[in-house]
């Protein structure tokens, strides 16, 4: 077997979702383990991967493990029984960490976010000498590559790229709700409201790649005593822009703490 994928919640199910649809491995080559039953059945009869039991990951030729980082200290020990290389996305853990919870240093670690479901994930990538050797970190850039962007990235910077673009997608289903909410406050029908709020970010995303700077989209839309420049203004009272900073400065900093394993 290519691939055990340990932990199959948010994150897990997003990756196999767009590894299978995009055949990256084929679903026979691909094992799962997940205690929720009922969800393991589901998505094993759905994608035609194989459900697979603690004893049977000494098959798998390399582990994903998508669990919770406050999990993972008490499934290390029957993980590390594997004699595989391992790839983990848990938030704040390193890869020192990793090395030596699992006893060996083939060890990777990535930091994606849910767009892997749609080929659309930002996913960032490091890993020591030893996962490079033995094709860890290769077979690792090839999954994410097939399901978004991948981007190599020097560990100390992991918790900021959690920090922004792991846990990106909450603040931005915050904005579009919010934006939504204020159409709707304004007369808006719901279903419209949302769908123009969705539709917002998408078109704003796609222009924004073509500016040589973010600001001049900004300039672009604000006509002189417009009102665009009405909403900007509300916009700074209330400390959105500090407060986007402050978000990703807080979810970084969480990431350290998370990462703290003595
Ligand atoms: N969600 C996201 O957008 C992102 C998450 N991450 C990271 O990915 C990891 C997973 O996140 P997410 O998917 O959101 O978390 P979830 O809590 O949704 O998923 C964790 C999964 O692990 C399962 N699990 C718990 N114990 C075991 C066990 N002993 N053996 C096998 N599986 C187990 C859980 O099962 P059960 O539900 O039955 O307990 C659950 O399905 C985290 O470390 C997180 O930091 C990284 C980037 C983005
Ligand atoms: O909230 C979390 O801790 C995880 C990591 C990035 C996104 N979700």
């Amino acid at each position: 077997m290519q691939l055990a994928i340990v932990g199959i919640g948010k994150l897990g199910l997003s990756i196999l979702n767009g590894v299978v649809s995009r055949g990256v491995v084929e679903p026979g080559n691909i094992g799962i383990i997940e205690p929720d039953e009922r969800r393991a059945g589901e998505v094993a009869e759905r994608l035609g991967v194989q459900r697979l039991r603690k004893r049977d990951l000494g098959d798998a030729e390399r582990v994903l493990v998508s669990v919770q980082p406050r999990t993972f200290p008490e499934i290390a020990p029957w993980l590390a029984q594997a004699d595989s290389g391992y790839v983990s996305t848990m938030a704040g853990v390193s890869t020192e960490t990793l090395a030596r919870r699992l006893g060996t240093r083939r060890v990777v670690r990535v930091m994606p976010h849910l767009g892997a479901t749609i080929g659309r994930s930002q996913t960032a990538i490091t890993a020591p000498q030893e996962a490079r050797d033995a094709g860890d970190f290769d077979f690792a850039r090839a999954l994410f590559g097939a399901v978004g962007d991948v981007y190599e990235l020097p560990e100390h910077l992991f918790n900021a790229f959690t920090g922004l673009s792991g846990s990106g997608p909450a603040y931005l289903a915050i904005v579009a709700e919010a934006l939504a909410d204020g159409g709707v406050r304004m007369g808006i029908p719901r279903a419209l409201a949302n769908e123009l709020a969705a539709q917002l970010l998408i078109s704003t995303g796609e222009l924004l790649k073509e500016r040589a700077h973010f600001a001049l989209l900004k300039d672009e839309v604000t006509s002189p005593g417009g009102t665009t420049i009405a909403g900007i203004e509300a916009l700074e009272a209330a400390g959105v822009r500090s407060g986007l900073i402050a978000a990703v400065v807080a979810a970084t900093r969480r990431g350290d703490e998370l990462g703290r394993d003595e």
